[in-house]
């Protein structure tokens, strides 16, 4: 189930364009005041850099489609109407929209080529077509029935409308699907141009859509190269070295809770360690859910939860609270015994693990900054005392110093 927080995470992305172009509208910015053409160009170069070093094709490759468009529509001005352009944008937005439907990979790979021959194709029968299918191209396609709604809709549409539309038809669903970051903000890029061509302004204002659109695609490389270098890539909760920047913000009263695993040897030798994997993501998410505090993964089977300002008896409660959701969880197996094994018993075990239900537990050890301890260095190392203290009173446990 996607947690109402995970939806919050992609919130960012609607709401930093959105504000910009409010801003613009209600002059209390004024970004055509900005060294406008080089400004959108030095984003999105930036984005499509990062994209390349971090091995996201779908950014990198987002970015350079819009440079290029922006290069050939403002600085070489190859558009001869305002239908070319149009149709250019749309186009760009239908190939943004289909990028979202593709994994991440390396732009410099096969692939990632690919993804920016075709476009370029795209561009090259466009130019080439020009002379004999113009009205095909840019003209009118479809006039709309008249009836009240269609009424509101002023002109009839053309062919870059008609991509306009399929470029959120296309978007939308593969968003809903992955429902990630990359996803969301290629959504984003394609409603934008979508919603500047229905309200005519995409042509002229085309500095500031590539402006916004550039420094999306850029805080998104920034945003991956930060999750890369902070989230725990299995679990998906922040990681150890978070866990090091966390506590550089630590005011004086703070617990620190150790979570650990009970017999996860033995459930990776019993299921095999993509169900061991499948342990450590349930745990993490429980962790993170109901351990009343920022949860992180410190290695191995070993997670840490900091409760900031609290007294022990709270953060107790709300540990022990925790430790019986992660005790109640009955883990359905996806698959078991992938081990590596390959003798009759492993063999025989493999697939069987389908609908099966497990559970686990795990011990928690839990200590208070004070007198006695006041570094989180010291309350960590009192937190896994007691953590030994839980493992040796017979594990499922919460224990505090
Ligand atoms: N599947 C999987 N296993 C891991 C991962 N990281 C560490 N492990 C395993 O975690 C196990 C840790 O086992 P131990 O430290 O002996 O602890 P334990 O079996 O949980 O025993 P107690 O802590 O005493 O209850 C080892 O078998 C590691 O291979 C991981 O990312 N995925």
């Amino acid at each position: 189930m996607y947690s109402t927080m995970q939806w919050l995470r992609h919130a960012w992305l609607p709401v930093l364009p959105l504000s910009v172009l409010i801003a613009q509208h209600f002059q209390w910015f004024d970004f055509s005041a900005l060294p406008m053409p080089e400004l959108p160009l030095a984003l999105l170069g930036s984005a499509a850099a990062l994209g390349v070093f971090f091995k996201a094709s779908r950014a990198g490759v987002a970015a350079l489609l819009v440079v290029a468009a922006y290069l050939i529509i403002d600085t070489l001005q190859w558009t001869r109407s305002v239908a070319e352009t149009e149709l250019l944008l749309a186009l760009l937005g239908f190939n943004l929209a289909a990028l979202s439907w593709t994994r991440d990979r390396s732009p410099l790979s096969g692939f990632g080529i690919l993804l920016v021959g075709i476009p370029v194709a795209q561009v090259v029968a466009l130019f080439s077509l020009r002379e004999c299918c113009a009205r095909l191209l840019t003209g009118e396609l479809l006039t709309l029935a008249d009836n009240p709604v269609t009424a509101l809709i002023p002109r009839e549409y053309s062919a870059a409308d008609l991509l306009s539309i399929g470029a959120v038809l296309l978007a939308l669903p593969a968003w809903v699907r992955r429902r990630d970051q990359t996803g969301a903000a290629l959504l984003t890029c394609v409603l934008l141009l979508s919603a500047g061509a229905a309200f005519g302004a995409l042509s002229e204002a085309l500095p500031l859509f590539a402006l916004v659109i550039g420094g999306l695609l850029l805080l998104l490389a920034v945003r991956t190269a930060h999750e890369l270098a902070f989230r725990d890539e299995l679990t998906g909760i922040p990681s150890r070295r978070a866990y090091s920047r966390y506590l550089l913000t630590l005011g004086r009263h703070f617990s620190i809770a150790v979570v650990d695993i009970d017999h996860f040897k033995k459930l990776n030798d019993r299921h095999g360690h993509q169900v061991g994997d499948q342990a450590l993501r349930m745990v993490a998410a429980q962790i993170a859910r109901y351990g009343g505090g920022p949860a992180f993964r410190y290695g191995g089977e070993e997670f840490v939860v900091v409760l900031p300002g609290r007294d022990r008896e709270r953060a107790q409660r709300s540990l022990e609270r925790m430790r019986e959701k992660i005790a109640g969880y009955p883990m359905r197996l996806r698959s078991a015994g992938r081990s590596r094994r390959n003798d009759t018993k492993a063999r025989s075990r493999r697939g069987n693990g389908g609908g099966k239900v497990i559970k686990t537990t795990v011990s928690v050890g839990v200590a208070t900054s004070g007198e006695k301890a006041r570094s989180p260095d010291d309350v960590m190392r009192a937190a896994d005392r007691a953590l030994y203290r839980a493992k040796r009173g017979g594990r499922n446990r919460v224990c505090a110093v």
